[in-house]
């Protein structure tokens, strides 16, 4: 079966002329579907980059980067915005809106998807605020709910739309220790669920026992990880 990601000779530059930096070296990578892929290294390795390319925040310029078998390298602003549609993406600060309730808020994980009613939105992103034990807190604004909770709400709206793809950038790095690692389960299971392929960015050595496969940045390439080398 095709991998869900595919990387190969990906390189990438920052900035133009005198400024140009490169930040990403010869990355080669293949996730399978379902997979739970945890990114760790060093601060300014180049891991969000990595991950916004795969998530089409970012075009890539040199190589192949492929997401569920369409080509991103050299691909338009409106063929990146349509291979978003199948990705959803928690980040370290749950990016709610915080004029927005709950419910409203998971509700824009659906909006890149016109073909789905007004009530079906609804009773969608219901269902998945029970999902992830926040049925009771459909209409409160993200300023009452704690930091968990709110990390709760960012998942139920990355996988209301029941995406093929499942981006985090520290997603509990906020967060306590059991807020952390409850997320982190919910994360799985919910994804496991709906056989999401996950790719997880993350410095919180806590939650690596959640991933199928860990993969080490440092410098701008994948290398082995520390602990890996003292053992070879
Ligand atoms: N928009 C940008 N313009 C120029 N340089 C950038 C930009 N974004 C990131 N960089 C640089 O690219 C390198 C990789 O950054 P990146 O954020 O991908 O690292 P990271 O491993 O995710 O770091 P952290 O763990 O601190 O989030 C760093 O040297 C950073 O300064």
């Amino acid at each position: 079966m095709e991998p869900v990601i595919y990387i190969n000779n990906l390189d990438h530059y920052f900035g133009k002329g005198a400024l140009r930096k490169q930040v990403l070296f010869d990355i080669n990578l293949e996730i399978n579907i379902g997979e739970i892929v945890i990114m760790t290294g060093p601060s300014g390795s180049g891991k969000t980059t990595l991950l916004t390319m795969c998530g089409g925040l970012r075009s890539a310029q040199s190589g192949s980067l492929k997401v569920l078998g369409t080509e991103l390298c050299g691909a338009s602003a409106k063929q990146l915005t349509i291979s978003r549609r199948h990705h959803g993406y928690i980040f370290q600060a749950h990016n709610l809106h915080e004029s927005l309730t709950a419910l409203q808020n998971v509700k824009m994980g659906l909006e890149l998807h016109p073909d789905i009613s007004v009530a079906e939105m609804n009773q969608r992103s219901i269902e998945m605020l029970e999902l992830v034990g926040l049925g009771d807190r459909v209409n409160y604004l993200p300023e009452n709910l704690s930091g968990g909770q709110k990390q709760r709400v960012a998942i139920a709206r990355a996988l209301v739309s029941q995406p093929k793809i499942l981006l985090a950038d520290e997603p509990t790095a906020a967060l306590d220790k059991q807020s952390g690692r409850d997320v982190v389960d919910l994360m799985h299971k919910l994804a496991k669920e709906q056989d999401c392929t996950i790719l997880l960015v993350t410095h919180d050595n806590r939650i690596l026992d959640v991933a199928d496969r860990i993969i080490y940045m440092e410098d701008g390439r994948l290398a082995k990880a520390p602990d890996l080398q003292k053992v070879s």
